[in-house]
């Protein structure tokens, strides 16, 4: 089954790099077919968006936080000791990449259309922004999340549906870096305080324990400079399969 999901995976990044390079082969010449190439050219290109980058929707608390996590997540090379290297920020694409092989989408083999939950809305800060960071041993993540206006629940702050979201999303995440591929088998959530709409807060989850096939994990939301707890949360987490997966 492994063996033959990495066939299709390596003949499926194959097709699609050599349809890009017939793209460009047959549209290069005039202005016009220059134009349509440039366009064409992200349509096919196999490098995905990359969403945990900043956006013009970022607001200031959102930046700075981001700035000061990305401070600390250079690495000094060289022979030199490594200095500030505690966080490295994490990728986040619109599609399940993560078990896939050849940098062929594993929800696109599943379903054509499907889309991570968190990025699908299209409009930039009107749903989940946000950003995870890991420390080196993986222990720990910090997530910066900025709460779009689309995400409301009771007036003027955040649906509970989307805090469990992005605590899913945030844990499971940790859970993947830790032993993918997982399930959420368990979540307890703890609703503290509201979240406004629009605010940015902090997401830090810690990994309490690994035990067999079970990963456990606690989660706390609080405001960025730590003085409101907002939502706490413990999970479970489940290692599966792929096939676990493509069965459903
Ligand atoms: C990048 C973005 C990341 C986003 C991450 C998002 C993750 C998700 O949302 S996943 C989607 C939601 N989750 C699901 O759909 C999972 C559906 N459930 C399942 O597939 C199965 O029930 C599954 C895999 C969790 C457990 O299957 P099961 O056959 O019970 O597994 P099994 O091997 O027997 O159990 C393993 C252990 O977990 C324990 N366990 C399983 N479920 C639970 C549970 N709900 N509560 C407590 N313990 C549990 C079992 O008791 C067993 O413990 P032990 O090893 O001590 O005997």
């Amino acid at each position: 089954m492994a063996q033959s999901l990495g066939r299709l995976f390596t003949l499926l990044s194959f097709r699609k790099t050599h349809l890009s390079r017939q793209c460009v082969q047959v549209l290069s010449g005039t202005t016009l077919k220059r134009t349509l190439m440039m366009r064409a050219v992200p349509i096919l290109s196999p490098k995905p968006r990359d969403f945990s980058l900043p956006n013009p929707s970022w607001g200031e608390e959102m930046m700075r936080l981001y700035n000061y996590y990305s401070s600390q997540s250079e690495v000094e090379t060289e022979g030199e000791e490594e200095q500030g290297s505690q966080w490295t920020r994490l990728p986040s694409y619109n599609r399940s990449l993560k078990y896939a092989i050849g940098g062929v989408y594993l929800s696109k083999i599943i379903q054509s259309k499907a889309r991570l939950f968190t990025r699908n809305i299209k409009h930039p800060g009107a749903g989940f922004e946000y950003v995870v960071f890991f420390t080196k041993d993986k222990q720990r993540c910090v997530c910066i999340f900025q709460a779009g206006h689309l995400l409301e629940g009771p007036p003027g702050h955040v649906h509970g549906g989307a805090i469990a979201t992005i605590i899913d999303t945030v844990t499971g995440t940790h859970a993947s870096l830790l032993c993918a591929p997982v399930v959420t088998a368990n979540l307890n959530i703890n609703y503290r305080s509201p979240i406004p709409l629009g605010s940015t807060v902090l997401i830090e989850s810690t990994l309490d324990e690994q035990e067999g096939k079970k990963t456990f994990i606690s989660c706390k939301i609080t405001s960025t400079d730590g003085s409101k707890l907002h939502t706490e949360a413990t999970a479970l987490f489940v290692s599966v399969s792929v096939s676990h997966l493509l069965r459903g």
